[in-house]
């Protein structure tokens, strides 16, 4: 199955558009799972039993595997078979490099990992972005307009085109036509989101930013819907993984999730 069956199965399947964030963190962890001999593959194992029937995607971002040298390597490949079939899988690994490097990148993702989906930095251009294309049943999440404040530095630069961000997202939109792909939008700029779906009013929007970064929900998922009522996925990770730091953090895991999607599916309500 592709990346947008997927989505679109898990979207309708569980009436979500939570993407639960897997950023383990070891100092972070629950005091109980520390004595075990892998702790972070034990910790994911029990937030995605928690979140599987809530989340439309799961996000692992490869820093805080890459981290933990080959014991990460191991959790997140356990983490990933610990992950639903049929549940959308998006490695956050903020990949762009020339062509032969990025081919590697895409392999390690698609043929080694085994997940449905990256996120790319479109700065190096075409030749950076065509090896994840030919991944046709994946989809590569380019950043536009990133969640953090530094993003004003570059992404809101003026060109002779327009400002930066929208020049990115035209350009998703005509690579779009060579192979899947969609954006990344900080769920902390609600109002310039409006204009990128103005712009890309088809392609997929990942929106990392809300809970710890303060992303507003009602604004993005009423700016960030498309046409057909979909097309997004609201992205949390900090808010939902260490909800509780004690023996009942999968629990907690599960309420913030749930709380999340109620909270977007009320907003969406006020779309429909
Ligand atoms: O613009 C961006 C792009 C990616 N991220 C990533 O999303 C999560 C957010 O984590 P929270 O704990 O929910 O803040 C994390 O993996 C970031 O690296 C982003 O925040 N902003």
């Amino acid at each position: 199955m592709s990346f947008f069956e997927k989505y679109s199965d898990t979207v309708q399947r569980n009436n979500s558009f939570v993407c639960v964030g897997l950023d383990p963190d070891p100092a972070k962890l629950p005091e109980h799972l520390k004595g075990k001999s892998d702790p972070t593959l034990a910790f994911l194992r029990e937030i995605i039993d928690a979140t599987r029937d809530i989340a439309c995607a799961y996000k692992p971002n490869f820093a805080f595997f890459g981290a933990q040298g080959i014991a990460g390597w191991e959790a997140l490949q356990g983490a990933i078979q610990a992950i639903p079939n049929g549940m959308p899988i998006i490695l956050d690994f903020k990949a762009g490099d020339i062509g032969n490097t990025a081919e590697q990148y895409a392999y390690m993702a698609y043929c080694q990992l085994g997940v449905d989906a990256v996120t790319v930095n479109p700065l190096m251009g075409t030749d950076a972005i065509g090896p994840f294309f030919a991944y046709q049943n994946g989809c590569a999440f380019l950043l536009c307009l990133t969640s953090n404040p530094g993003s004003a530095d570059i992404l809101r630069l003026n060109t002779d085109q327009g400002v930066l961000y929208e020049v990115l997202a035209h350009k998703a939109v005509e690579w779009s036509q060579t192979g899947p792909c969609g954006l990344v939008v900080g769920a902390t700029h609600p109002n310039d989101l409006k204009t990128i779906r103005a712009i890309a009013t088809d392609l997929p929007i990942l929106l990392p930013g809300v809970g710890v970064q303060g992303g507003q929900t009602n604004a993005i998922v009423q700016n960030g819907l498309n046409k057909k009522g979909s097309g997004i996925l609201i992205n949390s990770s900090r808010s939902i993984l260490y909800a509780s730091s004690g023996t009942d953090f999968a629990e907690a895991a599960r309420q913030s999730a749930e709380d999340l999607r109620q909270v977007l599916n009320s907003a969406r309500g006020g779309k429909r």
